[in-house]
């Protein structure tokens, strides 16, 4: 069976949609849950491709799961089996995706040794993972990569903790280093830490299953090592990026579209970024609502110069939602350059947006310059992979805005991050099925 999306575009939306709870949060809280032998629920799990292999993963790892409801489910990691850790199975799931990483740090914590195939994932360019094993080695542990079977294996007898200056604000090497550093001895400070809200929910939640943890929210953590951790409950916060990707998809679509409950506090500088492109929300309540919008402008600076956006570490602007930004600029009025520091294959998916008309320059891997059509031609449909799960739901939101029928093909891509967005999207009116 092919699995693609295919679309007829060029009509407007409208109605309410609910964020999914976080699927970047999801993937570390679940990994936490090895920390413990006590039974620890954890709510709002969004129900997506990824999370949803981590959670097996932990299944076959010997983690007694247990679905409560649709998004909640309990955790209880009483008796791991070691030998999973060997088998055939471990390799080819545990690379399967790049949250998997985060299970070393707890299992080191727990059991003094771990190891994880290289980790899959996106092709959005080199992800290098030293942040965390030279903060494991800072730990005290062992460290060793085998280039024949592909393992990272870790090892330590005993964490001990220290100081340690991160490399890199890495956000999966942060929460690695925390949960390895909360059961070691004494007191490890970890400073260019990464502090985006998931990493401070992760040390919310451990701090509730009896961890101390101080500077939360900061790039500067204190972590006191403790014997043991319990049982806890933790609810996931709305996925910031899904929000994002709503925005970018009323504005782009020209659609009236109320985003429910998205904790706008914890949102940072991401709606300020898309009212630079002019894109006019409102938040009522908690809620954002979209007007429907024909024309949105790009601000300039100050200056009068052309309007940069480029991403940086929290509280900087997400790289995550950076594809969306470039293809709702397409139908601005306006020009802006958009810089992706982060990733360097990030931006390669715009061919398939200059085949269906935009008007964009890729300067380099890391830039693109976007020159808006503001609404004077509108898209035109064409069939498209989808490479990342960004660029994915960017090609999906410049297809629905899109005259005429689109396909994307490589929808796993997508769906490893957005929770059945074909049958949100068709309950918005989208006009959108799956083959
Ligand atoms: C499962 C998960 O949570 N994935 C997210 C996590 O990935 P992940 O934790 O893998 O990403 P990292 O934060 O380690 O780094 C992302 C990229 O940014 C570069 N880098 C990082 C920090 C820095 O100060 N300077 C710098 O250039 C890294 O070299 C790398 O190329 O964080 C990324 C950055 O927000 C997001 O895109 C991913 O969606
Ligand atoms: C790059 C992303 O995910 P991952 O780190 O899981 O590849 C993302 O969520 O945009």
């Amino acid at each position: 069976m092919t699995n693609a999306f295919v679309i007829n575009g060029g009509k407007p939306l409208k109605g309410e949609i609910t964020p999914q709870g976080a699927k970047n949060e999801a993937l570390q809280v679940i990994s936490a849950v090895l920390l413990t032998e006590e039974k620890v629920t954890i709510s709002n799990i969004p129900d997506i491709k990824d999370v949803n292999k981590l959670i097996e993963l932990l299944g076959d790892m010997g983690v007694i799961v247990e679905r409560v409801n649709e998004h909640t489910y309990t955790f209880e990691a009483k008796d791991i089996n070691q030998d999973f850790f060997l088998s055939e199975a471990f390799k080819s799931k545990g690379g399967g995706l790049r949250g998997s990483i985060m299970i070393v740090g707890p299992l080191l914590a727990r059991f003094g040794k771990a190891s994880i195939p290289k980790p899959g994932g996106d092709k959005i360019g080199r992800r290098r993972l030293d942040t965390h094993f030279l903060g494991f080695e800072k730990l005290g542990a062992q460290f060793n990569y085998n280039p024949e079977n592909g393992f990272f294996n870790v090892d330590a007898s005993n964490l001990q903790g220290t100081y340690i200056l991160l490399d890199e604000a890495s956000v999966t090497g942060t929460a690695n280093v925390v949960m390895a550093a909360v059961l070691a001895k004494g007191t490890t400070t970890i400073y260019n830490a990464a502090c985006e809200p998931y990493l401070q929910q992760l040390c919310k939640m451990l701090s509730r299953m009896g961890a101390k943890i101080s500077g939360i929210g900061s790039n500067l953590l204190t972590i006191e090592g403790v014997e043991r951790l319990g049982g806890t409950e933790h609810r996931l916060l709305p996925d910031m990026i899904e929000i994002g990707s709503f925005i970018g998809l009323a504005a782009m679509t020209g659609s009236e579209i109320t985003i429910k409950d998205v904790q706008y506090k914890e949102l940072g500088m991401i709606p300020d970024v898309f009212k630079r492109l002019g894109i006019k929300l409102e938040l009522r309540g908690d809620d954002i609502f979209i007007p429907a919008q024909e024309h949105y402008e790009i601000e300039t600076f100050i200056d009068g110069s052309i309007m940069t956006i480029a991403d940086a570490p929290w509280p900087g602007f997400t790289p995550d939602l950076l594809s969306i930004v470039l293809v709702v600029a397409i139908q601005a009025k306006g020009s802006v350059l958009i810089h992706q520091k982060m990733f360097e294959s990030r931006l390669f998916f715009v061919d398939k947006l200059l085949d269906m008309g935009a008007q964009i320059i890729l300067c380099d891997p890391h830039r693109a310059t976007v020159i808006g059509l503001d609404n004077q031609v509108k898209l035109r449909g064409i069939s498209m992979t989808s490479p990342d799960i960004r660029a994915g739901v960017s090609l999906l939101i410049a297809a629905l805005s899109a005259q005429g029928q689109s396909t994307i093909y490589n929808i796993e891509q997508i769906e490893r991050g957005y929770q059945h967005i074909d049958t949100r999207l068709k309950a918005l009116g989208a006009d959108i099925t799956r083959i």
